[in-house]
């Protein structure tokens, strides 16, 4: 029997394995469960699937730690996941009765602070340099053309190609991303983030088309990040500015500008379950 619990942070959603379960086969097991049409199902939700699989580690030191590694519907293990850590902070703080916990990824450690429902995370910095993110230039992508569209390209822990866009809503991301996602430019291929500021001042409406999930999700953190971080680039955000970034699936609060840049947004538990076998079986007991 598997042990696993269902999780979203602002609707990116994500299957969580404790240590405890002994998983053979990583890979195979997040492409069975992520299935969008096979994969896991359960009475309390209509939706079928999940974005990722998290497998946590806990490590009751001090501070205590949670080591995350991600892996995506097309089994591909990103560095990094803003939604996935903050996820992993939430249940990390569940399990071992603490506020405050490290999260450790392929990009470094990140600081979480759980507050009820609301989880904030401490980035690690990030970086526009073409060796960073990678890109294939000597120089950096700061608003240039990919397949006719505007681009900065930057790393928020995972690499991000961002547009502003008049209306993101007016956009068919699943026919512009892909070249961008698959440009040569990326050797490591990218997430494609829009972006388009307002209503409010501060505030951007967001949609990302992710690697590894190969579509579009309700929500992501790191292309929050990247969508901060290249406003201040293009002169469209002073840095020190707290921004509210509305992806379909919520909103996400990114301050700008301090030591490290934070980001913060809701957390929900949406039901653990157990599953008969490491595979694709899966029996679901309520
Ligand atoms: N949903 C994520 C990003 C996950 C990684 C990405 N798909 C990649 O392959 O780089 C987030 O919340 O940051």
């Amino acid at each position: 029997m598997v042990r696993i619990s269902k999780w979203n942070g602002t609707g990116n959603e994500f299957v969580i394995v404790g240590d405890a379960a002994d998983i053979e086969d990583r890979v195979a097991f997040t492409k069975a469960i992520c299935d969008r049409a096979s994969g896991l199902a359960h009475p309390k939700t209509d939706v079928q699937g999940a974005d990722g699989v998290l497998f946590l580690s806990v490590n009751q030191g001090t501070p205590p730690r949670v080591e995350m590694q991600h892996v995506q519907p097309d089994g591909s293990m990103p560095d990094m996941c803003g939604n996935g850590v903050r996820c992993a902070a939430k249940w990390a703080s569940t399990e071992l009765d603490t506020r405050t916990i490290v999260v450790d990824t392929g990009a470094g450690p990140h600081p979480a602070e759980v507050n009820g429902h609301s989880v904030e995370v401490r980035m690690q910095e990030l970086s526009f340099a073409p060796s960073d993110i990678p890109l294939r230039t000597a120089n950096p992508l700061i608003a240039e053309a990919i397949n006719g569209v505007s681009v900065t390209a930057v790393t928020t822990g995972v690499p991000h190609a961002v547009a502003f866009v008049e209306d993101v809503h007016a956009v068919d991301l699943s026919a512009i991303a892909p070249p961008i996602r698959y440009a040569d430019v990326f050797p490591e291929g990218a997430n494609v983030t829009i972006a388009h500021e307002g209503p409010d001042n501060n505030r951007y409406c967001q949609r990302t088309f992710e690697r590894g999930v190969e579509g579009e999700t309700a929500a992501c953190g790191t292309g929050a990040i990247a969508i901060a971080a290249a406003a201040i680039k293009t002169g469209r955000t002073q840095a020190g500015t707290e921004l509210t970034i509305a992806p379909p699936g919520g909103e996400l609060t990114v301050q700008t500008g301090g030591e490290r840049t934070t980001l913060t947004g809701p957390v929900k538990h949406e039901f653990d379950t157990t599953l008969d076998s490491d595979s694709s079986e899966f029996a679901v007991s309520p």
